[in-house]
């Protein structure tokens, strides 16, 4: 793509204070355009990749050797593996340091969820009485963040679409608020040359003020001693250590020092008044794109949201419940309720959560949908299909070759040597694609069409260990 790297006038000049910043291996690097491959396995979806090498900050990231068609294997769309820069996956660097210094159980907030690259790595780093809220404000992008957290299937999770300004009166709610802000984007210019035209001195300002707005907004929503992990794809010093002078001296915070190994090739920085440490990811110093990720700590109180329970809820219907506890792994832990004429369920212990974030929220997801009954039949949702809630011995299982297991994500019916009748999961390699009703030979297709392969190019089998 980009032989010779045409940065925007004033970029280069506008990082020379930029801590770490070397304008001769950086501009190098762009022009070599050498962009690695990575993707974050599922661990609850266990699959083996071949060829690979470990991501050093992240416990379930991997290089690959070559880029594959992702959209024609099926492993992908079974939420075996998540697509996602390494850098990226640094915030799974600080979870685990937070999660080593301090107990559970945690309720997690990442604020700018969409598409849903950290959530589904918070996601992994869950307990199950842990909660963790996917927030995204655009609208048009909800889906594909449901989506992937669908995929990715674990239960305590809530997507919520609002602005940031919502939280704040949730007071003291969340004991970590990740905030993976909107920003100029100069750190993906490797990957996505398109994105120089965008860059500008007066968008960098502009982002900066978004970013304070953005934290300002959600500052009430952080729990006393709660931990804000803050980072940006930008290089800009405005928008990464200046940002956390300001939250320094607009509130009480303390930094926080995340312990590093040198081989790793990050940048560690300290911002100008507060010192405060910041993480910088250069590509010409990281096997990976522009990122700069910090760590801060809440010393004050913001107040204490009140959390109850509804006491407005019908009552539950048992008979109903007991059609679906078969149906469902550690029946007697989950809370079972209903949402029209929907049936949901999520983890017994999040149930005063969930009721306190549906008063103040516009909810997209509550933990998994299982589908509506009629009579003693379940109706099976896609979600429920890709959840680690689903008893799979409850239903019927049908394993799909290479070439029918695309032709299901196309969502195309075809026929099925099978005398079975009934809801079948459809699955690729033992994993779970999603729903089919089976008629004697033959299917009804039940893939959702928002998220079916709409590519009509020629289908190419991954090689032996999904990914690679
Ligand atoms: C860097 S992206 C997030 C990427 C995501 N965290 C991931 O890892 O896949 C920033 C997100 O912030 C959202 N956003 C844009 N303006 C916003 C605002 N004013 N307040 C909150 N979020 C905003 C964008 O829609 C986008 O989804």
């Amino acid at each position: 793509m980009n032989n010779n790297a045409h940065f925007p006038a004033g970029f280069i000049q506008s990082l020379q204070q930029a801590p770490g910043f070397n304008a001769d291996t950086f501009t190098e690097t762009h022009q070599q355009n050498h962009a690695p491959t990575s993707v974050r396995i599922n661990p609850s979806k266990e699959i083996t990749l071949n060829n690979t090498q470990p991501v050093p900050w992240c416990r379930n990231g991997y290089y690959l050797q070559s880029r594959p068609s992702f959209t024609f294997d099926p492993l992908f769309h079974a939420g075996c593996y998540y697509v996602q820069e390494a850098s990226s996956m640094f915030i799974d660097h600080i979870i685990q340091y937070i999660y080593n210094k301090e107990n559970g159980p945690y309720r997690v907030l990442d604020l700018c969820a969409a598409p849903g690259g950290k959530s589904t790595l918070i996601s992994s780093a869950l307990g199950d009485e842990d909660l963790l809220v996917a927030n995204e404000i655009i609208k048009t992008r909800v889906p594909i963040l449901t989506d992937n957290l669908n995929r990715w299937g674990r239960s305590n999770v809530v997507v919520s679409n609002n602005d940031p300004k919502a939280f704040s009166r949730l007071k003291g709610f969340f004991d970590i608020i990740v905030v993976d802000a909107p920003c100029s984007g100069s750190g993906m210019f490797r990957k996505d040359p398109d994105a120089m035209n965008e860059w500008s001195e007066e968008n960098v300002t502009l982002c900066q003020q978004r970013q304070e707005r953005i934290l300002a907004d959600v500052y009430p929503a952080l729990a006393e001693d709660g931990y804000l992990i803050y980072s940006t794809c930008s290089y800009s010093y405005e928008e990464d250590e200046a940002v956390l002078d300001w939250l320094c001296e607009e509130f009480d915070m303390e930094s926080i020092q995340i312990p590093l190994q040198t081989e790793w090739g990050i940048v560690e920085s300290r911002s100008a008044g507060h010192k405060a440490w910041g993480y910088r990811f250069y590509p010409d110093k990281v096997k990976g794109e522009g990122l700069f990720a910090a760590c801060l700590r809440k010393r004050e109180s913001s107040g204490e949201v009140h959390v109850h329970k509804n006491k407005n809820q019908p009552k539950p219907n048992y008979k109903e419940i007991d059609l679906l506890k078969p149906l469902v792994n550690d029946a007697a832990g989950m809370y079972f309720f209903k949402l029209n004429d929907d049936w949901l369920a999520i983890n017994k212990s999040l149930r005063e959560e969930l009721e306190t974030l549906q008063q103040y929220l516009y909810i997209k997801k509550s933990g998994v949908r299982l589908g509506k009954l009629a009579g003693k039949e379940l109706i099976p949702d896609h979600e429920f299909a890709q959840s680690l809630l689903i008893n799979k011995e409850s239903f019927l299982q049908t394993e799909l070759t290479y070439d029918q297991a695309i032709a299901y994500l196309r969502k195309d019916n075809f026929d099925l040597d099978t005398i079975n009748k009934g809801w079948s999961l459809m699955k690729y390699q033992g994993q779970v694609l999603g729903w089919a009703k089976l008629l004697p030979n033959r299917m009804n297709n039940y893939y959702p069409k928002e998220i079916r392969i709409i590519s009509q190019a020629q289908a190419t089998q991954p090689s032996e260990g999904g990914a690679e």
